[in-house]
């Protein structure tokens, strides 16, 4: 139960129109495995425990991947249309469901029905996407210096792939791997986030529905062996490959886990993104902007902005416009139509937004919106000015509702601030010059960049990061060749 009391103490859980879409076992090989040992899931708003699911250690995911192993020698085998037609049905089912996947989303992970919806939306379009790259998996011709000699090239899956996930986009992350898993061929062991594993056994439900073949798609659930099932899955040679997504520090682990089995490594980790507003600016796009990629998901997204930069000329009217938008935001419970912004995760998301407020606050931050923990999970949204380089937002993913607003007078001092920070995950800045919008997009050192937007996620371009944010792109037709060994065919002898 979360330490402190929340304020939103009774809810009434929407009916699911299935509710067997609702386990509470692990998967494997098609079939719902339970176990004496489990762990509680919370709904993060009330604190009330939810269900309980099987505490798999690291045996039962080594039987995992003995299934995903055998599993692949067929599916490898199988045509692009044949997992084209099997995608695109899972895709077809998840939307026919979207409201009963949402309700669960909301019920674990705490985000509003609207924002559920809207991630069920879009974590199946990565379905549909890959559907469709499935059957564009081209090789390559390549013109031969030898007269005897033909080259080619041909793509082929890795194998099977171990994916680890977080708590803050239940469905949309683990469809943005296994989509390109599956299209590409290879086999998929999952360990979904603790917080939020009744999302994944959801779509586990609509797989095996849909008859995606036994041994494809693999669900273990753990919370005490979790450090045993992410070294299992790292070390053991059968898994070819580890997809995941989560903080650097996790990511840098399992990185080093996998170097014994050379494992092919897609990471997609921590952020502490820019986001910059010029004089030239258009303040209200700004703001939205700002707001967007603020506050989605109550701060919890991987590309939420960390740092908001204001040139001084416009400092003041864009912190006093920003402010009165926050201050209209209504907190509650995600099941509540009037709310804007659910809780955080857990009372360690609330003691680090808590513990970053202070320490602005002690170093002379003025709070201009916000600045209270309601109880519970639960943090105001809320607007800081007066934001200098020694506080702890300026270094470090908050990962929650503040956003801090920092001045600056040049183009030049702000790229030099905005690069400063070993991530490089997402930067947005505002302007309305074209060609400041063309040197401060080249120049940003991050994976993707939102000039004059403030939402940037789409199954159709390329997600990741650069520098600590992570190796690797997922989504957009970039997003299958993580999951795809070149190979080079000699054809000699002609
Ligand atoms: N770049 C991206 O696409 C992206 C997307 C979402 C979240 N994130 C990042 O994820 C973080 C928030 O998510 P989180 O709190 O769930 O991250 P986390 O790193 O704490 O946990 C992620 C997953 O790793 C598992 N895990 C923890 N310790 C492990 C270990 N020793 N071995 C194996 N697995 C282990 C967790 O159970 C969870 O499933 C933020 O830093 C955020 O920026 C990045
Ligand atoms: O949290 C990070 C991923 C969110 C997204 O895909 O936009």
């Amino acid at each position: 139960m979360s330490a402190t009391k929340s304020f939103v103490t009774s809810v009434t859980v929407p009916k699911l129109s299935d509710p067997t879409l609702f386990r509470q076992e692990a998967f494997v090989n098609n079939e719902w495995i339970s176990k004496t040992e489990t762990f509680g899931v919370e709904d993060p708003a009330t604190g009330k425990e939810i269900g309980r699911v099987p505490d798999m250690d690291a045996k039962e995911t080594r039987q995992a991947i003995e299934v995903a192993n055998g599993a692949f020698k067929t599916w490898s085998k199988t045509t692009g249309k044949q997992r084209h037609d099997l995608l695109k049905k899972w895709y077809d089912a998840i939307m026919a469901n979207q409201e009963d996947l949402a309700t669960i989303l909301t019920w674990e992970n705490g985000k509003t029905l609207a924002e559920a919806r809207g991630e069920i939306a879009y974590g199946a379009s990565f379905y549909e996407w890959f559907a469709e790259e499935a059957v564009r998996m081209y090789g390559t011709t390549i013109p031969s210096p030898m007269p005897n000699q033909r080259y080619l090239t041909i793509k082929q899956p890795v194998g099977p792939v171990g994916i680890i996930l977080p708590f803050n986009f239940p469905t949309a992350m683990l469809t943005r791997k296994v989509g390109a898993a599956l299209a590409a061929g290879c086999t998929v062991v999952i360990k979904p986030g603790a917080e939020v594993p009744y999302s994944a056994l959801a779509l586990c439900e609509l797989a095996k529905r849909v008859g995606i073949p036994a041994g494809v798609v693999n669900v273990v659930t753990s919370l005490e062996h979790v450090a045993d099932v992410g070294k299992e899955l790292c070390t053991n040679p059968d898994v070819k490959k580890i997809s995941f997504t989560g903080s650097t520090a996790v990511g840098k682990l399992l990185m080093s886990q996998s170097s014994g089995t050379m494992k092919k490594i897609s990471m997609e980790l921590g952020g502490n993104a820019p986001f910059i507003v010029f004089d030239d600016a258009d303040l209200d796009a700004a703001v939205e902007g700002a707001l967007a990629s603020k506050f989605r998901g109550t701060g919890q997204t991987c590309v939420c902005a960390n740092r908001i930069y204001v040139q001084s000329g416009v400092y003041d009217e864009f912190a006093k416009k920003l402010a009165a938008k926050v201050a209209d935001f209504k907190v509650g419970h995600g099941f509540d139509a009037n709310t804007t912004h659910g809780p955080l995760i857990n009372s360690r998301a609330v003691e680090k937004v808590q513990r970053h407020l202070d320490d602005a606050v002690s170093k002379g931050a003025k709070v201009v919106a916000g600045g209270k923990a309601l109880g519970g999970n639960f943090f105001e949204p809320t607007v800081v000015t007066g934001m200098t380089n020694d506080m702890a937002i300026a270094d470090e993913e908050t990962f929650g509702p503040i956003a801090g607003l920092f001045s600056f007078d040049t183009e030049e001092e702000i790229i030099r601030r905005a690069n400063d920070t070993p991530f490089g995950l997402a930067a947005y800045f505002y302007s309305r010059d074209v060609g400041r919008v063309w040197r401060v997009s080249e120049q940003l050192e991050s994976g993707m960049v939102g000039a004059n937007s403030g939402i940037i996620s789409s199954c159709y371009a390329p997600f990741g990061g650069v520098k600590e944010s992570g190796l690797g792109r997922e989504g957009s037709l970039h997003g299958i060749d993580d999951y795809v060994h070149i190979k080079y065919i000699n054809m000699g002898g002609l």
